[in-house]
């Protein structure tokens, strides 16, 4: 576990609902208390102060230890220590709220008047709530190893303390005690008004039995421990459904059972159960409450978003009264947003980091922004995704830090941008504007300290979470050519981008393709990369050119910057075209040629075959045919190039950075590793580059993400798609990995902003009317 994730942890506002008062008596104060009562020190405590310890190996021979242990505990200002001791350590750890359990009858047993005993806790949890601001409330348990005769007197002695005492439970051995034995105990408490929760101890005999009797009988509202549920999905399906909560102690399982537990407390939480972390009897398991969620997050494969869903589980199935539940969950919330991602280095460090990266530094970005603003700069003609020609329309969207344009309708359907339009999908850089309604203005409007920060704790952050972006985005040239940048796009996985290879291009000499009529067919020509008369879309989103599409952006920025005058400038995109082709924009040959087939895709759909010359259709052929091999050779430049040079730029992240890195998280040294790593297939990449090249291939843009699936079908496209990343499937689509579906911007932030995902529902359906009532609100778990 990384410091950082530690220190994540110990920030967490939390909710402790499974901690025993007399199990938080340490040796130090029983001393203290033997001491200042006159007596000797009972013999279990005597040892524990050896090197041996407390020595018990499961839950009788803890309790073995336990009850004589308590006898230090005689006057009420000692039951108060006690309760002052435990909740200044839990206030500590950061602990908001505690239900505490007591054993009254461990005391009266053996003489303490029950006043003395309530009176002392009583005045412990005020002192606290008075000094600490830690607020805590009492559940007194029944032994269950004693009568359930004894257990209704004890309950009638409760009565008067129901302004400290919320609930009632169950504890003490449970061999032979089951829950049942109890039920007109709890028939009555349930009357009186108290909560009820009961233990239902790990691996116990007739464990799950006990449980059901528990849920069926009594009509608990929570259960202590109680994983064993596991063992029977209907029990799990109705403990999820009832909200009953899950009070699981994993460092107590680990010492008084074989195992913690944890695969199964994950497991409980991973289907909706509402699980929370406690500590149980933490002077003696030594494991207050953070060493327990410590311990889960050590030994599982635990989320940041699930350990803040375990407090989350915890503030609501406490018996907090609604309005402060609210409360705590919305802190709770707040610091999850805040500190999900981690802490940041200091800014210097950043600087230093950024400065060992190979990519393009922000300054050079900067550059291009500002040259951008004044009008300098130029910026692509055609869009990122389809290749084909940007029109002027309010649907064309362009970064204003990098040279890319997107259509609107491309960025939509075939790159993954969750949700929203408003990082460019490389650059990464917030700012996308529609295509008529850049200004400089609008451009400077963000001060440039203030985005390179921002750019660079980005980045930083995809370190570490080990974004299996970083690599790609490493090999970002930012140089605006379109072929590769639309290739880095396909290898993160951030598009639904397909790779395929043209049957009738395949059958004959590349030559043959300048003659054939590529783009005749409308369902193909909408489909392929080429220039050859095609609109920008595919025939299944064929937009309109000029007005019916120039409705309001649905979203984001798009939105903000939307220009409604732009919707009349669709008739521009001829003259656009055209001027790309006569070289007024520094654009690349290929761009050029792929505007010139722009300029005759600039008419209406209907209008285009028959306005299509002959001189045309050569030059478009012609232009497909090199385009082609562009691609091709870009594919294979690309993935055999950012395999051969993943060495020098690691190298180039400092040692000291890495090895921060690295301290910094687990996560981190995988990616670091994985730069140095020359990935399997890369003599494999290498040596079918050289066919690759010459193999005429197209890419075509699907517009379902499987249609065109069977089409890639050729081994060329089979060996570019092992070549360049593994993200083509068997069934030859190009699918990415569940784990990549964010785009780069969403990477960045999914980390943080998951976390609060259940925030509304944690604090929507709780009830306003007091504990008794309150008792199966609060959030979904898992
Ligand atoms: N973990 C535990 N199980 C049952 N009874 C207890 N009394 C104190 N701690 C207990
Ligand atoms: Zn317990």
């Amino acid at each position: 576990m990384t410091d950082d994730l530690e220190a994540f942890i110990k920030g967490l506002p939390k909710a402790e609902l499974h901690v025993h008062l007399e199990g938080c008596l340490t040796p130090q104060l029983a001393k203290r208390l033997a001491k200042r009562n006159d007596m000797p020190l009972p013999d279990s405590v005597k040892k524990a102060s050896t090197a041996e310890g407390f020595a018990f190996h499961d839950l009788t021979s803890f309790l073995a230890i336990y009850y004589p242990a308590m006898e230090v505990l005689q006057t009420a200002e000692d039951f108060a220590d006690l309760a002052m001791d435990y909740l200044t350590k839990a206030h500590q750890q950061n602990v908001r709220y505690v239900e505490l359990f007591f054993d009254p009858q461990a005391h009266t047993s053996r003489g303490v008047p029950f006043p003395t005993v309530l009176n002392g806790y009583r005045n412990g949890l005020l002192k606290a709530q008075r000094e600490l601001g830690i607020s805590a409330s009492l559940i007194m348990c029944f032994l269950r190893d004693m009568s359930a005769e004894f257990a209704m007197a004890t309950l009638m002695d409760a009565l008067p303390y129901k302004d400290v005492i919320i609930g009632v439970g169950l504890d003490s051995d449970e061999r032979g005690n089951p829950p049942r034995k109890f039920a007109k105990v709890f028939g009555r408490a349930r009357q009186e008004g108290f909560l009820l929760t009961m233990h239902c101890d790990i691996d116990q005999q007739d464990s799950v039995k006990h449980i059901r009797q528990a849920v069926h009988d009594i009509g608990v509202d929570r259960i202590d421990h109680g994983t064993n549920i596991v063992e029977d999905a209907e029990l799990v399906e109705l403990v999820r459904q009832k909200a009953i909560g899950l009070t699981c102690c994993p460092v107590s399982n680990s010492v008084v059972t074989s195992d913690f537990k944890g695969k199964e407390i994950l497991q409980l939480l991973r289907q909706g159960v509402r699980v929370t972390l406690n500590s149980d009897d933490p002077a003696y398991f030594r494991g207050y409450v953070n060493e327990n969620i410590f311990k889960v997050a050590w030994e599982t494969d635990v989320t940041r978003k699930e350990l803040v869903q375990f407090q989350r589980n915890a503030f609501a199935v406490s018996w907090l009264s609604s309005w402060r539940r609210d409360r705590y969950l919305e802190e709770l919330d707040v610091y999850a947003k805040e500190k999900a991602r981690g802490t940041l280095p200091p800014e210097d460090e950043l600087l230093a980091f950024e400065a060992s990266y190979a990519g393009p530094q922000t300054s050079q970005l900067m550059e291009r922004h500002s040259a951008w603003s004044t009008g300098a700069a130029q910026r692509n003609k055609n869009c990122l995704v389809c290749l084909n020609a940007i029109r002027q329309s309010p649907k064309a969207l362009l970064c204003a830090t990098c040279p890319r344009v997107m259509h609107f309708a491309c960025l939509k359907e075939k790159v993954a941008h969750g949700g929203h339009s408003t990082h460019c999908p490389l650059c990464v850089k917030r700012r996308w504007h529609l295509i008529r309604a850049v200004t400089p203005t609008q451009c400077d409007s963000h001060s440039a300290d203030d985005f390179r920060m921002k750019r660079i704790r980005r980045f930083y952050r995809w370190h570490r979470y080990n974004c299996k972006h970083m690599e790609e985005w490493q090999k970002l040239q930012d140089d605006g050519s379109l072929e590769s940048d639309r290739q880095l796009l396909i290898n993160m996985g951030a598009a639904k981008i397909k790779v395929k290879q043209d049957p009738s291009l395949t059958a004959k000499p590349s030559s043959a393709a300048a003659d054939s009529p590529v783009g005749e067919s409308e369902e193909v020509a909408g489909s392929h990369i080429n220039d050859a008369g095609n609109g920008p879309y595919p025939e299944s989103q064929q937009q309109p050119a000029d007005s019916a599409h120039a409705g309001r952006p649905q979203s984001g920025e798009a939105a903000e910057y939307y220009n409604p005058d732009a919707s009349r400038l669709g008739s521009e995109r001829a003259s656009e075209a055209a001027r790309s082709l006569s070289g007024s924009h520094p654009v690349g040959q290929g761009q050029r040629e792929r505007a010139a087939s722009a300029a005759s895709s600039s008419v209406a759909p209907s209008a285009r075959s028959s306005n299509r010359d002959t001189q045309s259709e050569k030059q478009a052929a012609s232009s497909t045919s090199k385009l082609n091999s562009q691609v091709a050779s870009s594919v294979s430049t690309s993935s055999s190039s950012s395999h051969a040079s993943s060495e020098p730029r690691a190298s180039m992240v400092s040692s000291g950075l890495r090895s921060k890195l690295d301290g910094a998280s687990r996560v981190a040294s995988g990616i670091a590793s994985s730069f140095l790593r020359p990935k399997k297939s890369d003599s494999n990449v290498k040596s079918e580059s050289s066919t690759r090249s010459t193999a005429p291939t197209t890419i075509s843009v699907s517009s379902t993400g499987n249609k065109s699936a069977t089409s890639l079908s050729s081994k060329t496209a089979s060996k570019l798609s092992e070549g360049t990343n593994s993200h083509a499937s068997a069934s030859g689509v190009w699918s990415r990995a569940p784990s990549s579906r964010a785009t780069l911007s969403q990477r960045a932030e999914n980390k943080d902003e998951s976390l609060v995902s259940h925030s509304e529902a944690g604090t929507s359906k709780v009830s306003s009317r007091g504990r008794s009532r309150s008792r199966k609100s609060g959030a979904p778990a898992g």
